[in-house]
């Protein structure tokens, strides 16, 4: 019998030649999260609820789809069809999901299974969030606890000691296993983990640009919002900014990506502890009366695209900001496209459609990467495949 396990492509395997990313080659990381991680995940949210029999008729319609990997029409009525058609979908009906972008595929994935919970649905369970159970275990978390408590450490630090480290707890936060605990010694032990660090082109940016707006569009609710919040406030507390939007997603997605709700619980959680906690979540809660924090949801936040084809009440919103925070690995891939470029090719020069200061915070989660210097690729492949998308490794990368 020949061995029906599939081998990852090695460094040497991957195309150097910029190529959207699909899903179709066995074994590639794409292939997996397609063929393996998707359908886990819709068993798991099935199971999360005590959902109807005709719901879970919904879950085994879905998970035959993802069998078949066919791309089918959005409905006429669905409240989003219209979005669908100008994000292409009509370019992929009928073909293999895993022969379109990856980028497209996830997202579309996406929009299958909440239609599948129902909640887009008039019925009962239109707007319940399917992975709320997994968001509420994790803020409850005595890890979260622990992250929490470690905020009181920090008063002793001096500002910028104290802003790097609530820059590092942000950045680790989207791998969501390291944060405020590492303290001050955090910071330097954790270096040689990250292949790329604009830390002091990024305070140096915000220092001369004082007092303006910064966005930061968000990514994952819980462990990694909650020091997304403080360094917000962090921001504002400086002068760093006089204004900060935090983009968030206009519904569920990604299992744990934040959305307006997941703001919400997080400032609440801030504002029943007690300590620098507390005095954190009631200025973000001030400040958001206030105006000077603002959260959007905009549509695009859950398109299949990258950023280069943003709409442009999108992009103005960028282009007034002095500063734009990216956080973690899908907004990465949309922002310099989701393609399997060389990671020797320039950041800035994939990012340079962006209408503004531009900064990436992102740990490695898939096989997407630009703007590391040869010497730094050449030892890492020296390790294998896995520094790409297992998350032990992350960058901070610029654009000013
Ligand atoms: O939460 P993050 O950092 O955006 O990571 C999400 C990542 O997870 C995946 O959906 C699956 O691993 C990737 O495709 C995606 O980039």
């Amino acid at each position: 019998m020949p061995d029906a396990t599939p081998t990852p492509p090695g460094p040497a395997e991957i195309p150097d030649d910029a190529s959207v990313i699909t899903s179709d080659v066995p074994g590639s990381f794409a292939w997996r999260v397609m063929r393996e991680r998707n359908p886990a995940l819709v068993r798991k949210v099935r199971d999360a609820f005590p959902f109807s029999p005709e719901r879970r008729d919904r879950f085994a319609a879905l998970l035959d789809q993802l069998d078949v990997g066919v791309v089918e029409p959005i409905g006429a009525d669905a409240h989003d069809h219209r979005s669908w058609q100008d994000w292409g979908i009509a370019r992929h009906i009928g073909t293999s999901l895993l022969h379109a972008p990856f980028l497209w595929a996830e997202s579309y994935f996406y929009r299958l299974l909440l239609d599948a919970s129902g909640y887009f649905g008039p019925g009962p369970w239109r707007g319940v969030d399917p992975f709320a159970p997994f968001k509420r275990a994790e803020l409850a978390g005595p890890e979260t606890a622990a992250e929490i408590r470690a905020l009181d450490t920090l008063t002793g630090l001096d500002p910028r000691e104290r802003a790097d480290v609530l820059l590092r707890s942000s950045l680790w936060g989207n791998r969501a296993d390291l944060s405020f605990q590492e303290g001050a010694h955090g910071v330097d032990a954790e270096k040689s983990r990250l292949v790329a660090d604009a830390t002091e082109r990024f305070w140096n940016l915000l220092d001369e640009g004082s007092g303006g707006r910064v966005c930061l569009v968000a990514d994952n609710a819980g462990r990694e919002l909650l020091p997304d919040l403080v360094l917000l406030d962090d921001l504002l507390a400086t002068g760093r900014a006089s204004e900060v939007v935090l983009h968030v997603k206009p519904h569920p997605y990604y299992v744990s990506d934040a959305t307006t709700a997941d703001v919400l619980d997080s400032l609440r959680h801030l504002c029943a502890r007690e300590g620098q906690a507390y005095d954190v979540g009631t200025r973000l809660w001030r400040a958001m009366e206030q105006g000077r924090l603002r959260v959007r949801a905009h549509a695009f936040s859950c398109a299949p695209l990258p950023y280069q084809e943003m709409p442009e009440d999108l992009a103005a919103d960028f282009a007034a900001a002095s500063l734009t925070i990216m956080k973690g690995d899908l907004n990465y891939r949309r922002l310099v496209g989701d393609r399997y470029w060389a990671p020797t090719t320039s950041f800035a020069t994939a990012t340079g459609y962006f209408p503004g200061p531009v900064a990436a915070l992102r740990t490695l989660k898939s096989d997407v990467v630009t703007g590391l210097d040869r010497a730094t690729v050449a030892a890492l492949d020296e390790s294998g495949p896995a520094w790409r998308s297992s998350g032990t490794h992350a960058l901070v990368q610029l654009r000013g």
